[in-house]
């Protein structure tokens, strides 16, 4: 009975939500977007076209152009732009340097929220983002908004990364949260009927096993 359901999964950068919404998704057999990939990818796109992405007027008039897919597997997610695989190249220092004001682009949003809701369709999926619950789609049956304290978010991702320095990653989330909760269109906010989970205290699976309950949970009362 899980198989239409929509999970939203939003928070602030490297709280946990792609790790979270690709082991919730696992389990469940949803597929699983990751909308932050999707800005990503126009971000790689406008810096390979020399676009200047602080002039949200240059970045606007560029929107069109690329054709952007996602691939919805949660054990092997895809992105691709113009056929080519960029799932390396979003991640790269650059990208994520530029993306936060990409994003705040009206056009960008525009654009990239018709595609999210057309991969979206019938659901069976867990989106994660910034304002999956609050714009892209209100209506999900659950929505969770994760956190974690920022010398958490800091330490993980910097052992993600291979050891990178923590106070440089630390100061590089913020900024982005900050431009991120700060722009006129769709901030990151926790949305209206949103489970807030501080992930800081569990690990990795306690806090997969508290969304795959509230899942189990909605689509039973949905049932009752
Ligand atoms: N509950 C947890 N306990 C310990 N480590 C975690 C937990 N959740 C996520 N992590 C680790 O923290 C790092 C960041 O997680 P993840 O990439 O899922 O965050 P994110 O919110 O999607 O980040 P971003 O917004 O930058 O895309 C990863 O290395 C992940 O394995
Ligand atoms: N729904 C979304 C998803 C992402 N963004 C922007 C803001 C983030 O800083 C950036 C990268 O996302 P991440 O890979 O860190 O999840 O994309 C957004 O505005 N709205």
């Amino acid at each position: 009975m899980t198989s239409n359901v929509v999970v939203a999964i939003d928070g602030p950068s490297g709280s946990g939500k792609s790790s979270t919404s690709r082991g919730v998704a696992s389990r469940l057999g949803l597929r699983y977007l990751d909308t932050g990939a999707m800005f990503r990818a126009m971000t790689w796109f406008m810096l390979r076209d020399g676009v200047d992405v602080l002039d949200a007027q240059a970045v606007a008039a560029r929107v069109n152009a690329p054709l952007i897919e996602s691939g919805t597997n949660p054990d092997h997610p895809t992105i691709s732009v113009d056929g080519r695989d960029v799932a390396t190249a979003i991640r790269e220092r650059g990208v994520t340097n530029a993306v936060s004001p990409v994003s705040a682009v009206p056009e960008v949003r525009a654009r990239l929220l018709e595609l999210q809701r057309s991969v979206i369709g019938e659901g069976g999926i867990v989106v994660e983002g910034r304002d999956i619950g609050s714009v892209v789609w209100p209506q999900a049956a659950v929505k969770v908004y994760l956190t974690a304290d920022a010398d958490a978010r800091a330490t993980r991702r910097a052992a993600e990364e291979g050891g990178s320095d923590v106070t440089a990653t630390q100061a590089s989330l913020l900024a982005r949260d900050e431009i991120d909760s700060g722009r006129a269109t769709a901030p990151l906010t926790m949305a209206e009927g949103a489970h807030h989970i501080d992930t800081t205290p569990y690990t990795l699976d306690e806090v997969i096993s508290q969304v795959v309950a509230l899942v189990a949970e909605a689509t039973a009362a949905e049932r009752a």
